[in-house]
């Protein structure tokens, strides 16, 4: 049965789509986000559907485009921020690698902020986030088998501190047990994998999705 390598999930802006990519890019496997898989089906951005349509009827569309991935991808899989709101969601992903990418209130106005494309932090992103969180912070941990703290760094940093984890090999799905990378130390990655410096260079030729937001 096919299944993701890694499963990256965690609330907008966390870096999901730009850690997925160059992870992808890392371990020469396939990047799918679904995102984008929303946007080329529907022919619109996803504040478009939520403008039109509201958001219920977006995580309708949201949730059979995740499990369409999930059932067909092998390679690295960026679900929508929000898709683990849902319980048959969330039951698929218990027993994949699921990475819970993390970030302060801070660190996420500093990328979202300026931002108008994501349409559930259009007004008083800080705020809004803050309460997203709180709605969801035990759903991403739950479905999570490792958490990555990506505040503070750079996007090839986080792909370091992943790659660490993927290759120290201990996967769960138990909360109790559930692994944490975070602090500002250096991780070295596994042996073959690029290196942050060299990763940086090759980020200037990832796609930018944020108009689709
Ligand atoms: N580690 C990082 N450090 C600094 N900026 C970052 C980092 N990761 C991503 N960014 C920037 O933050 C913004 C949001 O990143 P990205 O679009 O990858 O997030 P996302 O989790 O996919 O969001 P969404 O759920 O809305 O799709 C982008 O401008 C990106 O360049
Ligand atoms: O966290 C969320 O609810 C969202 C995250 C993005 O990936 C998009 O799916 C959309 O902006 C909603
Ligand atoms: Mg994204």
């Amino acid at each position: 049965m096919t299944a993701p390598t890694i499963v990256l999930v965690g609330p907008m802006g966390v870096g999901k789509s730009t850690v997925g990519q160059l992870l992808a890019e890392r371990l020469g496997v396939g990047y799918r986000d679904t995102d984008d898989d929303i946007v080329a089906a529907e022919g619109r951005s996803i504040a478009e559907i939520f403008v039109d349509e509201g958001e219920p009827v977006f995580r309708g569309i949201e949730k059979r485009a995740v499990h369409k991935a999930l059932a067909e991808h092998d390679g690295i899989l960026a679900p929508g921020g929000g898709s683990i709101l849902d319980a048959d969601t969330r039951a698929l992903l218990a027993g994949l690698r699921v990475v819970y990418l993390s970030m302060d209130v801070e660190e996420a106005v500093k990328r979202t902020g300026l931002n108008t494309g994501r349409p559930l932090l259009a007004v008083n992103p800080r705020k809004q986030w803050r309460e997203l969180m709180e709605a969801r912070r035990h759903l991403y941990e739950g479905v999570a088998t490792a958490v990555v703290a990506t505040d503070g760094c750079a996007a090839c940093q986080v792909v370091d501190r992943v790659l660490a984890v993927l290759a120290g090999g201990q996967w769960t799905n138990s909360p109790r047990k559930l692994q944490r990378v975070e602090g500002t130390g250096d991780l070295s990655a596994p042996a073959g994998a690029l290196t942050c410096g060299a990763a940086m260079l090759s980020e200037d030729r990832l796609q930018r999705p944020e108009e689709n937001r």
